[in-house]
């Protein structure tokens, strides 16, 4: 089972961090012994490098060198100076051995990165970006301690270039740039050392879902009726309803104005859109709509839950139209930006503002997908494969939203479970795999 792990904002963790009971100090030296324990088992006994810099990132690294030590491993320190907070001064003082420096220092088959964390402000000096680059060139593995050097924390935008690296060790929570592009692709295996603190969980890396079991008194109806409003190109939404269908709905219906090729024979089709049945579940509109808007104002009459997909997003036109609407709301970025404009901030800061201005659940997809919740709950997807981007997944996608919803799951765990199942059906049907693959592993 895949539990959903914390993810904290930098003012985040540095509140949990002020509220744990154990002090900073006792943070500082979890965290050093967690990142020599994982590098340990990552590389085992090479030769290691640790890069320190001025603030608690370099205590960190202080912590881990001693630990590595005391392990048996030959390990080196070098610094880019003395360090500046009191923290890592004393972490300096608790190392025994010599501190070379940062311009000078020989590589080392392993190089471990305590250079800078959370506190980052601004990109590396040209001469210390270039001197981290080349270290890590000459390394076998790469490890960064909380962060890459040069990653903002929160946005995960390259403040300055960095190395690609085999490991990443969180401290406590993972951040958003974890999660975030471009800096997710750098940072190799991510896994989170526990230090001890209360994470908040209303930001969280999307786990394993608990999907609705089916009741032994269950009927076709109360497994969850989803409605599609097919478009001017109906074979996205073969695809779509294909994939509620798969995706454990008990009946998927289409309304068409002429037949549809590549259905299932157990999805029908009707000449009629009658929106108003209670026993629907969740509407789902968008995928092949064309220029067909008044299918997207017919959804938005009825008071059933609805996904709403594709060309369907850029016609909403006002954010505050959905207000009251019971919707979720899948775009990509382009119709993320035709629906909200352009908002400022991290993407995780657009998605919550778009789920405020719109009372919707917002899947902002990409590569690093997110779901968010008005209330302000935040989903970050797991990483799945890149060869998800090709034509039709995300009509596959907006599918398997809608069968989860009308299967009785809330929007939001509906929209973070079909956003986890996609990711791993994606993973079992390979890279050379097209949307209709998705199919065979929903
Ligand atoms: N959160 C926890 O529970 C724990 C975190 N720990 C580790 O601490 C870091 C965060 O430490 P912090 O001291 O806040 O920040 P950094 O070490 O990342 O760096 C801050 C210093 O770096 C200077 N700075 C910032 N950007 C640059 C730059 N581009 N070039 C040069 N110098 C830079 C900054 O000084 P300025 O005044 O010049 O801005 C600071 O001196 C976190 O990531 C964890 O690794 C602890 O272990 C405790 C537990
Ligand atoms: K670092």
């Amino acid at each position: 089972m895949n539990e959903a792990r914390p993810i904290l904002s930098v003012a985040a963790m540095r509140d949990a961090e002020a509220a744990a009971p154990c002090g900073l100090t006792e943070l500082m030296e979890r965290a050093g012994r967690g990142l020599a324990e994982a590098t340990c088992r990552f590389a085992g006994p090479m030769p290691a490098l640790i890069l320190c810099g001025p603030g608690n990132n370099g205590g960190d690294g202080y912590v881990a060198a001693r630990c590595l030590a005391e392990r048996g491993i030959a390990v080196r320190v070098a610094a880019l100076g003395e360090p500046t907070s009191d923290l890592a001064r004393a972490a300096r003082q608790h190392w025994e051995g010599p501190v070379e420096r940062v311009e000078n220092c020989s590589p080392a088959p392993v190089l471990i990165d305590c250079l800078f964390g959370t506190g980052l402000k601004r990109g590396l000096d040209p001469s210390l970006h270039e001197r981290l680059l080349s270290l890590a060139q000459e390394s076998h593995l790469a490890v960064a301690a909380d962060l890459p050097s040069g990653v903002d924390a929160d946005s995960g935008a390259l403040l300055s270039p960095i190395p690609d690296y085999h490991l990443t060790v969180a401290f406590g929570a993972l951040k958003p740039a974890h999660r975030l592009m471009p800096a997710m692709t750098q940072m190799g295996r991510v896994v989170v050392a526990n230090i001890g603190i209360e994470a908040d969980r209303r930001w969280f890396e999307i786990g394993t879902p608990a999907l609705p079991a089916v009741r032994p008194d269950a009927h076709k109806y109360s497994r969850g009726l989803v409605h599609c409003l097919a478009g001017e190109m109906p074979g996205a939404m073969a695809l779509s309803a294909s994939a509620a269908a798969r995706s454990g709905a008990g009946y998927v219906r289409v309304s068409t104005s002429r037949p549809i090729a590549g259905l299932p024979r157990s999805v029908v089709e009707v000449g009629d859109a009658r929106l108003d049945d209670p026993r629907i579940g969740c509407i789902l509109v968008g995928p092949g709509l064309g220029h067909l808007p008044q299918l997207l104002t017919l959804a938005l009459t009825s008071n059933r839950p609805k996904v709403i997909d594709a060309e369907a997003i850029s016609l909403v036109g006002d954010p505050a139209r959905l207000r009251g609407q019971d919707a979720i709301l899948t775009p990509h970025a382009g119709e993320f930006e035709r629906l909200f404009g352009t908002l400022s901030g991290s993407k995780a800061d657009q998605a919550l503002a778009a789920a405020e201005a719109s009372g919707a659940v917002i899947v902002f997809k990409g590569a690093d997908t997110l779901v968010a919740a008005p209330d302000g709950r935040l989903g970050f997807a797991p990483p799945a494969p890149a060869w998800l981007a090709t034509a039709g997944t995300g009509d596959v996608l907006a599918g398997m939203i809608a069968a989860l919803r009308a299967r009785g799951m809330a929007a939001f765990d509906a929209a973070c479970a079909g956003v986890w199942l996609h990711g791993r059906a994606a993973e079992h049907a390979g890279p050379d795999m097209i949307a209709d693959d998705l199919l065979e592993h929903l």
